[in-house]
C-alpha cells in the first residue's frame, strides 16, 4: 500500500514542501492537502494535481501528517483534528516555537510526533530542515521524516531542546541573506550602478561566497581574510561594519527571534 501524506494548511512552507516532494518522485494522487479557502484549494489541485480534503479526511486517510498552519493557529487545527486522528498517525509539525509536547497533550495517547523546522529553500532542493522527535516518536517516524525531507535539502537531528536556536539561525537565516543583499544593492544605487546591476554583483557575490563556504573547507575567516588586501578596499568597508556594530546587532537579532521562538510555545504569543 502506498503511504499518503497530507499537508495541512498549505500556505508558503506547505506549498514548498508539496512542490518538492513532488519533484522529488512523490505521486500527486498519494499527497492530500487542506487549506482554508476553496479557492487556494483549488490553485493547489490545478497546478500540482494533488487532493485537496478536509482537515478531518485528511487525518482518516493519510499516514502521515504535516501540520503547516501558524503557531497562533495550531491549537484550533487540533481541536478540529484530534477526534479523526488514529494514534498509529505520524504527526509532523513545521511550526516555529511550539513543543512536540503541546500537540501530544492534544491527540490521542501514543501518537507520534516529530518537530520539523525547515526553510524555504526547500523551494529549490537546498532547504534545511531540523527535526526533533517527541516522545512517542521512534526511530523508524524520524527515518520516515527524514524521507520526506531529505530531497529538498539537508536535515539534522538535534534535541529539541535546541529547537528555538536552530529556528533562529536555520528557519528565518534566509531572510537576513535576503535582507543583506537589499540593502547592499541599495548601496550600488548609492554608488551610481543601475539597480539591475547591482542586483547582479551582489546576488553573484553571495552565491560565490556560499559556495566558497560550503565547499572550500576553510573557515569563514580565511576566506575573508583572503579577500582583505593590506591598506584596500575590504578593510575600508570591514572598519565602517565594526563602527556600526553589526557583529553585534546579528548577536542581537538571532536571540531576538529564538526569544520569539520561545514565545510562540503556548501556540497563542
Ligand atoms: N515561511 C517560512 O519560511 C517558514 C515557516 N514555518 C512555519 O510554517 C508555518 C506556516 O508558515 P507560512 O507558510 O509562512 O504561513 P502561511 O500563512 O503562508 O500558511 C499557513 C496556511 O495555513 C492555512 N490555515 C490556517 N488554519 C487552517 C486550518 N484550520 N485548516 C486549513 N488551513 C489552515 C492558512 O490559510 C494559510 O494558507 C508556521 O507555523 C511557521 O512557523 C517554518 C519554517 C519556515
Ligand atoms: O518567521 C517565522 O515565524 C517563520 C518561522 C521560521 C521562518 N519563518
Amino acid at each position: 500500500m502506498s503511504q499518503k501524506v497530507a499537508v495541512l494548511g498549505t500556505g508558503k512552507i506547505g506549498e514548498a514542501l508539496l512542490s518538492g516532494m513532488i519533484r522529488a518522485g512523490w505521486a500527486p494522487g498519494d499527497l492530500l492537502v487542506t487549506t482554508r479557502r476553496a479557492e487556494r484549494a483549488e490553485e493547489l489541485r490545478t497546478q500540482y494535481g494533488v487532493e485537496p480534503v478536509s482537515n478531518a479526511e485528511a487525518a482518516k486517510n493519510a499516514d502521515t501528517l504535516i501540520l503547516t498552519v501558524k503557531p497562533q493557529d495550531m491549537a484550533t487545527l487540533l481541536d478540529e483534528l484530534a477526534p479523526h486522528v488514529p494514534s498509529d498517525r505520524l504527526v509532523i509539525s513545521a511550526a516555529a516555537g511550539i513543543p512536540t509536547s503541546f500537540f501530544e497533550a492534544r491527540l490521542a495517547e501514543g501518537t507520534p510526533v516529530v518537530r520539523v523546522m525547515p526553510n524555504t529553500p526547500v523551494l529549490v532542493d537546498e532547504g534545511m530542515s531540523v527535526i526533533s522527535a517527541g516522545s512517542h516518536a521512534t526511530e523508524a517516524h524520524l527515518v520516515r521524516t527524514e524521507e520526506i525531507f531529505k530531497p529538498v535539502g539537508k536535515t539534522l537531528r538535534v534535541p529539541e531542546s535546541r529547537q528555538d536556536a536552530a529556528t533562529a539561525l536555520s528557519g528565518s537565516g534566509p531572510a537576513y541573506f535576503y535582507y543583506l543583499v537589499e540593502a547592499m544593492t541599495d548601496a550600488g544605487i548609492l554608488l551610481g550602478l543601475p539597480r539591475s546591476q547591482a542586483h547582479d554583483l551582489i546576488v553573484q557575490a553571495a552565491i560565490g561566497a556560499a559556495v566558497m563556504l560550503r565547499d572550500s573547507g576553510e573557515h569563514p575567516v580565511t576566506l575573508r581574510e583572503a579577500v582583505t588586501s593590506p591598506a584596500g578596499t575590504t578593510i575600508s568597508a570591514i572598519r565602517e561594519l565594526e563602527n556600526h556594530g553589526v557583529r553585534a546587532a546579528l548577536l542581537a537579532a538571532l536571540e531576538a527571534a529564538r526569544d520569539r521562538s520561545r514565545e510562540l510555545a503556548s501556540g497563542n504569543g
